[in-house]
């Protein structure tokens, strides 16, 4: 088991943002969460993280809602990536990576090779390992974004939530990134807008809209030309690449 949502709803005053969303994510798998801009995506994220609480229904881990988790265990075991997450200070790349760790410490224990090496390798996944002693606020928003995900990976987390990561990145980085995420042996949500990049590296979809899921399943199943125009308002043609075996979707107008 991993991490589930059942009959989830959240609000702003009367307005339902989240409506009843019920999900199951296999162990391991990346699921892409689509849907236009403003149809709760970001939002439930948020609900999932434990970072706002459902005003109905249940988020679970492992079977157990997690509002009955401590904050540092679920902290080991969920790791979010931001849309717009912020760094405050002007800390070193290598320090603020090594903030992913926190969640594995206690007050009274001490830095290990072991952290150490977890460090290395997540800077090293994201490419940015030979960025280790630059300075925050001398990186350009695509390095800070991949920081941000270098951070994630050193929290070693079961599940890992990550609101469209590849905003800001050039596309050798946004390939990196996808190909990282759906390679790794851990439970991935990504809130994504391209959905050529969700045919390529999602093992299953969720689609979005108005706060309720509209369709579920594998990238094949649920990519065809009539939802994308029920959902995008776009027309499309949608063919199996001969490239990669994946479908590819040709946006005609
Ligand atoms: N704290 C809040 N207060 C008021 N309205 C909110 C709040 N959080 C989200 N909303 C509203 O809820 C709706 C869903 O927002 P959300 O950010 O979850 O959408 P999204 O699918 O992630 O959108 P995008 O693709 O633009 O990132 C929007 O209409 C947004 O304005």
């Amino acid at each position: 088991m991993s991490i589930g949502a059942e009959n989830v709803s959240w609000k702003v005053g009367n307005k339902v943002i989240v409506d009843n969303v019920s999900l199951t994510v296999s162990p391991g798998a990346t699921v892409g969460l689509l849907g236009p801009n403003g149809s709760g995506k970001s939002s439930l994220l948020r609900l999932l993280a434990g970072i706002r609480r459902p005003h109905a229904g249940t988020v679970t881990l492992d079977g157990k809602a997690i509002r009955y988790i401590a904050k540092k265990q679920l902290a080991r075991r969920i790791a979010f990536v931001e849309q717009h997450a912020a760094t405050e200070a002007n800390m070193r790349v290598r320090d603020v990576v090594k903030l992913g760790r926190i969640p594995h410490h206690s007050p009274f224990s001490s830095w290990s090779r072991e952290d150490d090496k977890i460090v290395d390798e997540a800077l090293e996944r994201v490419e940015m390992l030979q960025c280790s002693d630059r300075r925050w606020q001398s990186l350009s928003g695509g390095e800070r974004q991949r920081v941000h995900i270098a951070r994630a990976l050193a929290q070693t987390p079961g599940e890992i939530l990550l609101d469209e990561p590849t905003n800001h990145l050039d596309i050798h980085h946004q390939i990196q990134l996808m190909k990282l995420i759906s390679e790794l042996a851990v439970t991935s949500i990504v809130a994504i807008h391209d959905l050529n990049h969700a045919a390529m590296f999602c093992d299953a979809l969720i689609v979005m809209q108005n706060g309720n899921v509209i369709a579920r399943g594998t990238p094949e199943q649920v990519l065809t030309e009539s939802l994308l125009w029920q959902v995008f308002q776009v027309e499309t043609r949608i063919e199996v690449s001969p490239y990669h075996g994946k479908k590819h979707i040709h946006f005609i107008s």
